[in-house]
């Protein structure tokens, strides 16, 4: 098969509609007019606005070990608290109620909650039983060929030109929920912004869907995880709005904060004075400890100043909270550690609990290395330095354990070997 026969396109009439009904039905898409004109015009405003203000930027992710940066511009709303995880990059959203151009977001998201909820009961089966209370939305800006730093990539499997998006499923959503996609663009009389569409599980031909300016597309049920979709680029600027329902078990500030509530829970019993050290006290601290760093607190430094300064009504607090609860796990480490020094003959320093620390001392080393490695990566060469990351959390010379643990985990090893 040629790649061009391989590809149909809704003017292929007939076979693009039955391949569409055999293969992709859980593509839907709503004309422009299904939502009210007043809107269109809010929203539209409201992602100028945004943009305006420099709230688009590029996400610096990671696949593999491989560090690169998104082609497009992205801004993550939703609701308090909440997170989405995406190629190894935690991206914080800022609350969408409050300023105005955020509500007018948070209106779009309770009218495509519902349009979602009626295309997929029209659907029937299995997709009206999905889910599509939206929690976020990551919203794109893309600009087209040339405009951009960073030079889009062509499509080469099916050679559909260049793409804003190139193949993929969104990850860390809960399983069968649909995707609301809501775009616009500037040019609306080119009509040549389209996604492209691949069926996973199937031989079948690749579908490519011009989209009218202000329509909406839905990914229903389990279309997203049996499908992969591709952004390909028009000839004018084009916001779109993804909206999602993420996962929230472990990605939500309320989360995380309670896992530092019960770790902060069992520090005077691992402090306390001739009390024998709990292994299993000192593995469930280091998990959460792990956990807040890696996850939350340099994810968020990891973005650099300028989206600190941008998140400095919700995150930047709650972010100072985790830290505090970090240090005072890094303080009860160095308790710890001095029990585990002075008393290393001991029945309150039982072997396991060398091994435990050690190992979590070793575990939390390895990951600090890979993060410097990270932050070290060529892709933030090409970003203003206010995108950069920051070297937070500091430490100096009053910190209770250093940055780097290699001595630490040295002593702890020394003194392991005259247990
Ligand atoms: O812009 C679109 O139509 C989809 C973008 C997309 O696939 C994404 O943000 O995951
Ligand atoms: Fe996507």
């Amino acid at each position: 098969m040629s790649p061009s026969s391989s590809v149909l396109e809704p003017e292929d009439g007939e076979p693009f509609a039955r391949v569409h009904r055999a293969h992709y039905r859980g593509f839907v898409v709503d004309a422009p007019s299904v939502l009210p004109a007043s809107l269109h015009d809010d929203v539209e405003r409201a992602f100028d606005d945004m943009r305006s203000r420099g709230e688009f930027t590029h996400d610096v992710v990671s696949a593999g070990n491989k560090v690169s940066t998104t082609y497009v511009r992205r801004c993550l709303l939703g609701e308090d608290g909440m997170t989405y995880h995406y190629q190894k990059l935690r991206l914080f959203a800022q609350p969408w109620r409050g300023r105005e151009a955020y509500e007018v977001v948070r209106r779009l998201n309770e009218t495509l909650t519902r349009s979602a909820r009626e295309r997929c009961e029209k659907l029937g089966g299995a997709f009206a039983e999905s889910e599509c209370e939206y929690n976020v939305t990551l919203i794109n800006y893309m600009e087209t060929e040339g405009e951009s730093e960073i030079e889009l990539r062509n499509e080469e499997k099916f050679d559909l030109g260049t793409t804003s998006v190139s193949w993929h499923s969104d990850s860390s959503l809960r399983e069968n929920s649909t995707v609301a996609v809501y775009h616009t663009y500037e040019a609306p009389e080119r009509k040549d912004w389209r996604v492209a569409l691949r069926a996973l599980n199937a031989e079948c031909e690749v579908l490519c869907v011009p989209l009218e300016d202000k329509a909406t597309y839905y990914m229903c049920g389990e279309f997203n995880a049996t499908h992969h979709h591709a952004v390909l680029t028009g000839s004018s600027a084009r916001y779109s709005s993804t909206h999602r329902v993420a996962v929230v078990a472990k990605d939500t500030f309320q989360y995380i904060k309670r896992r530092c509530i019960d770790a902060l829970a069992i520090v005077p019993d691992l402090e306390r004075e001739n009390k024998p050290l709990d292994a299993k006290q000192i593995q469930f601290l280091a998990d959460v400890h792990r956990e807040v760093e890696f996850q939350w607190i340099r994810m968020f430094h990891l973005q650099g100043e300028a989206h600190a300064a941008w998140h400095d009504t919700y995150w930047t607090r709650k972010i100072a909270e985790l830290t505090e609860a970090w240090d005072r796990m890094e303080a009860c480490f160095r308790v710890i550690l001095s029990k585990l020094k002075r008393s290393s003959r001991s029945p309150e320093s039982p072997p396991r609990a060398y091994a435990m620390l050690l190992y979590a001392l070793k575990t939390v080393k390895e990951l600090r290395d890979e993060y410097t490695k990270r932050t070290k990566a060529s892709a933030y060469a090409s970003l203003p330095p206010s995108q950069r990351p920051v070297d937070l959390p500091a430490y100096d010379n009053t910190s209770p354990l250093p940055f780097e643990l290699k001595p630490v985990i040295y002593f702890l090893e020394e003194e392991q070997n005259k247990v």
